[in-house]
């Protein structure tokens, strides 16, 4: 039974995939699956070939398999280890698992990086603040691709800077990467902010933060809600509640004509655009919105009174300009 579940199963790029021949039932081509769905899939083969008890040998066979006591569990947690923008990330709960579509916003940082007439620190290379860094998956995908760059990463939680930091040492043991500073510190804090005084305002700020809408937490799939932290999810009522923290701090933070790229829910985009000229005092643009493959927004806030020009580059879906903040 084991053979017949692992061998439709191949190991892609540190992810599961699936190569079932035509006798296989049918799944989806080249769609990653999560153990959830494998034992579905093995329930109805089983089903159909009149084995007792389908669903429950079914998830016994797959958990013994991936070596984890419940099936529910994500299978990143399963595997201890997480592939994101080539780097190899350890994986522990309750830190957040990174999802493939923050790659597309780490992509676009590059973009604004190597090709924007802005983005140049005084070493050569941008110094970045990742809010809410998890396991570091943005911020050292980003050193790995510049390395004149230098990066700041804050997260609340002291289990995802333990982490962020122990995949920071194991990417050095590969690459030279420029260093990395890791504070566990809640950006939220009255005064928090002021820790990250002597490095200067930064270039760019990158964050990929809680945005669910708090009454929206419970219908995230169980596996999410049973094993990552809620705090890394939930945005408050209408999500927003960490992205106006970001925002609000971005005069003492972010260097005129600094960018602030934020990955956020579908509603954002016009609720951040209200609430920024709402507070012009802060002199903040909303100068473009992409959908990354989700079709989830990336926003990119700019600071200062200047105007980004419509940007021309492939997968962006709008490009919303507000009017010139006085
Ligand atoms: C959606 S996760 C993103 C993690 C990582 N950047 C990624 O994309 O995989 C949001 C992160 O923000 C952190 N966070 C939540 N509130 C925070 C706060 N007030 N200050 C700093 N970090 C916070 C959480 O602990 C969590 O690690």
């Amino acid at each position: 039974m084991l053979r017949a579940l692992l061998s439709g199963l191949g190991w892609r790029g540190g992810m599961w995939g699936c190569t079932f021949s035509s006798q296989q039932p049918h799944l989806p081509p080249s769609r990653l699956l999560n153990a959830t769905e494998l034992v579905s899939h093995w329930t109805v083969v089983f089903e159909k070939r009149g084995i007792p008890e389908a669903r429950e040998s079914s998830e016994y066979i797959v958990a013994h398999v991936l070596g984890a006591k419940t099936v529910k569990m994500p299978v990143q947690y399963i595997l201890g280890e997480w592939d994101f923008q080539g780097l190899s990330l350890k994986m522990a709960p309750p830190v957040f698992i990174p999802r493939p579509e923050t790659e597309e916003l780490v992509e676009w940082v590059l973009e604004e990086v190597t090709q924007g007439p802005h983005v140049v620190g005084a070493q050569g290379g941008p110094l970045i603040l990742e809010v809410g860094c998890g396991s570091g998956a943005i911020s050292l995908s980003l050193l790995s691709k510049l390395p004149q760059s230098r990066v700041i990463a804050v997260d609340k939680g002291e289990a995802a800077i333990c982490l962020a930091h122990e995949n920071a040492q194991s990417a050095w043991s590969f690459h030279p990467l420029p260093p990395i500073l890791c504070f566990v510190f809640p950006l939220t804090t009255e005064g928090s902010w002021a820790h990250l005084l002597p490095w200067g305002p930064v270039d760019l700020v990158v964050s990929n933060p809680p945005y669910v809408f708090h009454r929206d937490m419970e219908k995230l799939a169980p596996e999410i809600l049973s094993y990552e932290d809620p705090l890394a999810l939930d945005g408050g009522e209408e999500g927003m509640d960490i992205i106006t923290h970001i925002l609000a701090l971005a005069p003492r933070l972010l260097k005129d004509s600094g960018s602030i790229f934020l990955e956020v829910d579908s509603r954002h985009p016009e609720l951040v655009g209200s609430w920024l000229q709402s507070q012009p005092d802060l002199s903040l643009n909303l100068v473009a919105v992409r959908r990354d493959f989700c079709g989830r927004p990336v926003l990119q806030v700019m600071q200062g009174s200047h105007m980004k020009e419509e940007v021309s580059l492939p997968r962006i879906d709008t490009v919303v300009t507000l009017k010139e903040v006085l």
